[in-house]
């Protein structure tokens, strides 16, 4: 594990071991978002015509420090869920200034699935993924053994919660089981921050083709989306390259258009 990762998941199960006293797992169902029904990010990526985008609201990151301090979670994830296959929060206080709440206030305008982005290392934030209103899990293999990703997983889906696995290298293909339904190749290094496309077309090949591949990080051009749908991948997570600006829903609905309008020159 990089050291970043060390210090996430260390300061995540101690908030989960406090969160746990404070919040009984079985108060969750009666979170009113916990009886919505879930929208499915698989359907949504291979819908005909699809962008593939996942957009991401993030306010911060370990790589970047602030990345955007104002922009309101409302009206990113309205103008996102104009074009965009679904739509990450993230809800890590510590390293990405995120919380529950913006997943709250993220469900009750999104009109398209929603993935918790969060360090998953115990299954009660499973079922709290659920009682917030989301629609899928991501589950970070260099987190977790391929056992725990297998038995959670399988407890997403007993809550009807899609489940990403994500990935960063070849040991780590080993993680991937029937229960998860998406593999995503994350494109930055966490030892460097760095990040390459490359990654992700490396990869491609070794992933299973049952499982729609989503490259993740460092998507900063159309090009890049065009490059990497090419190779086969269906799903594209961005964050910063939206989050950067002061207008983060303009910048996204600027690089569907140039998007768009590339894939009619083709
Ligand atoms: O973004 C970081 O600095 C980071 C550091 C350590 C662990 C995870 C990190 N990012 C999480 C993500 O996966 C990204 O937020 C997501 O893929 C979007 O990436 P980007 O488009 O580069 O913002």
């Amino acid at each position: 594990m990089s050291n970043i990762l060390e210090k996430i998941v260390a300061d995540k199960q101690l908030e989960v071991a406090q969160k746990k006293q404070a919040i009984p797992v079985e108060t969750y169902k009666d979170y009113p978002n916990y009886k919505l029904e879930r929208r499915s990010l698989k359907a949504s990526l291979l819908k005909e015509g699809s962008t593939g985008i996942i957009a991401e609201y993030k306010r911060k990151s370990p790589s970047k420090g602030i990345i955007n301090a104002t922009a309101q979670v409302e009206d990113v994830v309205k103008a996102y869920s104009k074009a965009a296959a679904g739509i990450s929060v993230l809800t890590d206080e510590k390293y990405f200034g995120g919380t529950n709440d913006d997943l709250i206030a993220a469900r009750k305008v999104a009109t398209v699935p929603l993935l918790r982005k969060e360090f998953i290392v115990d299954e009660y934030q499973i079922h709290e993924a659920r009682a917030i209103g989301a629609d899928l899990i991501l589950l970070i293999a260099a987190c977790l053994t391929p056992e725990q990703v297998k038995h959670f997983a399988s407890v997403a889906k007993q809550l009807e919660l899609e489940v990403l696995l994500e990935i960063h290298d070849e040991t780590e293909l080993v993680h991937i089981c029937d229960e998860v339904d998406f593999v995503g190749v994350n494109n930055r290094n966490l030892k460097t921050f760095s990040v390459d496309i490359n990654t992700s077309l490396r990869l491609f090949d070794s992933i299973p083709a049952d499982k729609p591949a989503i490259a993740e990080s460092g998507i900063s051009n159309t090009d890049a989306i065009l490059t990497l749908r090419e190779a086969g991948f269906k799903g594209f997570l961005i964050g910063e390259n939206f989050m950067k600006e002061n207008d983060p829903s303009f910048a996204f609905a600027s690089f569907v258009e140039s998007l768009q309008s590339s894939v009619k020159n083709e």
